[in-house]
């Protein structure tokens, strides 16, 4: 599906459209249809956008909120996707929405990767928006190079869910959502910051390999059409 760049003069100002952009269609969900979803992503490139998105004026209540992907870590742990969140994001007006982690203290991962998708399930067929990050690695969600479980995740024959990934760059093992829980998301965005990601981006769009560049399957086969937004 096609993808839009939109490019701001700075982060600053990106945060801030996007926050509008997200209330917007959270907003229009929770009239449709009485409730909304959101998926949003870890990493450090988020925050500004969680602090905008958290003082947005609308009905939190009937929201939830969940990470497109997970370190397998505790929430406490300074490596946590939930803590980034909570610090962020689940706070001022959007303290009053639902958060649906994806780690859970589970004898295994995959048992963790089952509650989650359990937990999660009546949220993401398909979220209302998803927001995805990208690595220097032309991974985004978990699915990283060469990830022990990439080709399964990329699959959008996969059921929706959550499901592990272990892979050299990834650090923790993880649990992320599969593609296909992402990819037909009416509001699907690429958020992504720096002359760096832009030019990891170009690489990855020149390319045609999802092994090496996971990212590649977004750009190419979401369901929906990808917003990307780009700031220096
Ligand atoms: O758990 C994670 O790390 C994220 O979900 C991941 O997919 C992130 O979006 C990219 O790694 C970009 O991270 P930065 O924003 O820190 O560059």
């Amino acid at each position: 599906m096609a993808s839009t760049f939109h490019e701001f003069a700075n982060g600053a100002d990106l945060a801030e459209a996007l926050a509008d952009k997200v209330a917007k269609q959270l907003s229009a969900a929770i009239s449709k249809k009485g409730a909304a979803s959101i998926a949003v992503s870890g990493g450090s490139t988020p925050k500004r956008f969680f602090e905008a998105l958290s003082g947005k004026d609308l009905d939190w209540t009937k929201v939830s909120v969940t990470l497109v992907d997970e370190r397998f870590v505790p929430a406490d742990s300074p490596r946590s996707n939930h803590l980034l969140v909570a610090t962020h994001l689940l706070k001022d007006k959007a303290a009053a929405t639902t958060f649906i982690p994806l780690y859970h203290e589970a004898a295994t991962i995959d048992t963790a990767a089952e509650i989650a998708t359990g937990k999660t399930a009546s949220i993401c067929n398909p979220f209302d928006v998803a927001i995805l990050g990208m690595g220097g690695d032309g991974h985004t969600a978990s699915f990283f190079p060469r990830g022990n479980h990439l080709a399964k995740a990329l699959n959008l024959s996969t059921p929706r869910g959550v499901m592990t990934m272990a892979a050299e760059g990834a650090g923790e093992e993880r649990l992320t959502f599969t593609f296909s829980s992402l990819s037909d998301a009416p509001l699907l965005v690429l958020h992504i910051e720096g002359q760096e990601k832009k030019d990891v981006l170009a690489k990855a769009e020149a390319g045609s390999d999802e092994k090496n560049m996971p990212i590649r399957a977004v750009l190419t086969r979401a369901v929906s059409p990808l917003e990307i937004y780009w700031a220096p």
